[in-house]
């Protein structure tokens, strides 16, 4: 593990308590509500909490042990903000220069030519800041970030101030960000869609503590998670290859020996996908399925079931060696006589998983 954390932080009317091993590789989403304590984290582990106690150890270098502190600086931590706080009497390349002298003054050796390319910053150079885009902004502010050449990148919801269409922009150098970077990234969240889209372990809290952990997948495949997130917000994630492209805008997606057809992917065939389908969105079905106007009808055998305090259900699936959720109401469970075991079909609308939940693998 990279990042060891046993942190105490104490404001007016809030206190928090938090212990978390987070990996040296990938990207750890802090996901939960507002003012659960997400950012307060990142602050200590940036050594920007000056009343925090506890400890706080990055590849064996304490960076905080009780009260005694690394400087911020000494850390090699890379911040993304909400907002992207530029400099705004600096140019873009004003702005990337500063971040790249102050890496080279600490030993450290950015790649300016390669950060530049990687989120596309080359256009935008000479540009002062005050006039980017929203997403722009995000792009640099990423960039200035990577620019130091971090041991340890935080992003604190570097989304959450973008329209639904900028976050689009954004997210793909995200997840391009995610599978090139060596440096682990810990990632602040309330939307478990981009959670799911960029995320390979997630630390769920809530009232300045942690009540989960875990590898991400498994954890949104888990019945028991869906009443800790809320049932709506259940759903797993599913990995597939791009089989094809059809004419009429579809993509098909191969999973095992089943196929998959979503809203089209812009990914080449043999690419490897990520979706996420809320169990909201799966319809069970036994015995014969057809002419039904959706068009995913998967072969799954029910794992386990968690019954809610009113009608629903939670239940398991395993799709191939793969896993799913459904919530279904247990009027149907006991119509359909599901039960660990049992066969069935998992019907979903290929328009029910939307842009914002389909990424890279
Ligand atoms: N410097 C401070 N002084 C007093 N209270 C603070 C201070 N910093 C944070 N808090 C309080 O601590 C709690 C946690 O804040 P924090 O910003 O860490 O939550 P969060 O989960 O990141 O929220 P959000 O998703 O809204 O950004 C909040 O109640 C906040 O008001």
């Amino acid at each position: 593990m990279a990042l060891s954390l046993d942190i105490r932080v104490s404001h007016p009317g809030f206190a928090l308590e938090f212990r978390a091993e987070i990996a040296g590789a990938g990207v750890t989403a802090l996901f939960g509500p507002s003012g659960c304590g997400k950012t307060t984290v990142l602050r200590v582990i940036a050594g920007l909490e000056k009343g925090a106690t506890g400890r706080v150890i990055f590849e064996r270098e304490p960076w905080q042990t009780g009260r005694r502190m690394l400087p911020s600086h000494r850390r090699g931590v890379g911040y993304v903000f909400q907002d992207a706080r530029l400099f705004p009497n600096l140019t873009v390349r004003g702005n990337l220069d500063y971040a790249a002298r102050r890496a080279r003054r600490a030993g450290r050796r950015p790649d300016f030519d390669d950060v530049v390319g990687a989120l596309d910053l080359g256009p935008l150079l000479g540009r002062p800041t005050p006039g980017l885009s929203g997403g722009e902004r995000q792009r640099v502010a990423i960039g200035r970030a990577l620019l130091t050449a971090p041991r340890l990148l935080l992003l604190d919801e570097p989304l959450s101030a973008l329209d639904e269409s900028r976050k689009e922009e954004v997210m793909p150098y995200l997840e391009a960000l995610r599978g090139a970077a060596k440096t682990p990234i810990v990632f602040v969240s309330h939307s478990l869609a981009e959670v799911a889209r960029l995320a390979s372990d997630i630390v769920v809290m809530k009232d300045g503590g942690v009540i989960r952990a875990g590898p991400l997948d498994d954890m949104l495949a888990d019945p028991g998670f869906a009443p800790v997130i809320g049932p709506s917000l259940a759903g797993a994630v599913l990995a597939g290859t791009v089989a094809a492209h059809h004419d009429d805008g579809l993509t098909e997606l191969a999973l095992g020996g089943a196929r998959v057809f979503l809203p089209g992917v812009a990914a080449s065939v043999g690419a490897t996908i990520r979706f996420r389908v809320r169990a909201d969105d799966v319809i069970l079905a036994v015995g014969p399925v057809s002419r039904l106007s959706a068009l995913n009808v998967l072969p799954a055998v029910v794992e386990d079931v968690h019954f809610g305090a009113g009608p629903g259900a939670m239940v398991a699936l395993r799709v191939g060696d793969q896993r799913m959720l459904a919530r279904v109401t247990q009027r149907s469970l006991g119509a359909l006589g599901l039960a660990p075991g049992a066969s069935c079909s998992a019907v979903v609308k290929s328009v029910a998983v939307t842009r914002a939940e389909i990424g890279p693998g």
